[in-house]
């Protein structure tokens, strides 16, 4: 060994002993925090939502914020973990882009619950199951997703926070050659995202059994039980099942993103940096909407989304989605939701919390 490299290395040695004992000393505090905390509600993510920002502007380099985030994210679950267990339910089974974002947002130190359907995340989170639950909202390519939107209309739970994750797809096979593929195991929504690349990259396409599954974990534990067959599905599903990876980011939209909400029963405070969700609807009145949106504009109040969905109370009857910039401790957007309440047949508010 040099003996620069091995000075280098001794430098190493001696900062991680010093992060070794800072990481420590930072889990103790939060461990004191933890017995102060009467309520019992140990996740704070409008303060972690501060942390990673604080952390992100003042990153020095050279890592790059992303990876800076992800290292934050890690430190802050297992400091959450000592301070009280937790336990995150989603839409399952292992190895799917839900499960992805759980892990995402909360790091590893937590007790994941993989449930059958949405409705089954919802109610694993109200009956205390599990303390969160991570549910798809929407995606953009394929629009909203229509059961979570209607169990929000019906839940007491709150949304507590929002999840983006980039979705990329692998192409995995207990083999790498693309010749040998005679069979894919995929998600029809997973094979929708990937028409294109299928049909250049794959010359014998027109001879390969395309078999639907109903998650893309599923595909790739099937493709890891058929010798020749692929599976389109994430990293993490490859490396769960021991399959190879044929080709990578074969998504035919490199930017295609899946928002997904966080439910729980607690409110969330003001994180600097804040989204209120809420369901309003309004009588069948021409100009009704207006009446709705009004008050909005009038206090300066920004709409990041507004969707519409049938009511299920009456035909033709709609409620509406909308997701506006603030929190509701905002005086703007207090102001603005008072005079709602008034105009506005029926308003629900879901949630504030911090904005990604
Ligand atoms: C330590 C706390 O509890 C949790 C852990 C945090 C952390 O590790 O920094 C931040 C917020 C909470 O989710 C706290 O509330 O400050």
């Amino acid at each position: 060994m040099s003996e620069e490299l091995k000075q280098l290395r001794n430098q190493i040695d001696a900062i991680d002993n010093e992060l070794l004992q800072l990481i420590s000393k930072r889990a103790g505090l939060a461990q004191q925090i933890g017995k102060i905390k009467k309520s019992g509600i140990i996740y704070r993510p409008e303060r972690e939502a501060q942390i990673l920002t604080r952390m992100q502007e003042h990153n020095p380099g050279p890592i790059g914020n992303k990876h800076i985030k992800q290292l934050f994210i890690e430190i802050m679950s297992v400091c959450r973990a000592l301070e009280k267990p937790m336990s995150v339910a989603y839409l399952g089974p292992s190895g799917t882009f839900s499960e992805d974002a759980a892990l995402k947002r909360f790091g590893s130190a937590i007790t994941t619950i993989a449930c059958d359907s949405i409705d089954e995340v919802f109610r694993a989170v109200e009956t205390d199951t599990a303390n969160y639950g991570v549910v798809p909202v929407e995606n953009s390519t394929e629009g909203a997703v229509g059961r979570t939107m209607d169990l929000l209309l019906q839940t007491s739970l709150i949304i507590c926070g929002e999840i983006q994750l980039a979705i990329h797809q692998f192409l995995m096979a207990q083999q790498t050659e693309l010749t040998q593929i005679n069979k894919i195991y995929t998600h029809p929504q997973s094979f929708a995202q990937c028409h294109q690349w299928l049909r250049i990259n794959l010359p014998q396409i027109s001879d390969i059994a395309f078999v639907p599954t109903a998650s893309n974990a599923d595909a790739a534990q099937q493709a890891s039980i058929d010798k020749h067959a692929a599976a389109i599905a994430s990293q993490r599903a490859a490396e769960l099942f021991g399959l190879s990876i044929c080709a990578e980011n074969i998504e035919d939209d490199p930017k295609n993103t899946t928002r997904f909400l966080i439910i729980g029963k607690q409110t969330v405070d003001i994180s600097g940096k804040d989204k209120t969700s809420l369901i309003m609807s309004t009588n069948n009145r021409s100009g009704a909407i207006y009446t709705l949106l009004k008050p909005l504009a009038q206090h300066g109040v920004s709409m990041s989304r507004l969707e519409s969905r049938p009511s299920r109370t009456g035909l033709w009857q709609y409620v509406f989605f909308v997701d506006i910039e603030g929190h509701q401790q905002n005086e703007n957007v207090a102001t603005a939701l008072a005079e709602l309440r008034d105009k506005a047949a029926f308003l629900k508010i879901l949630g504030s919390y911090p904005a990604t």
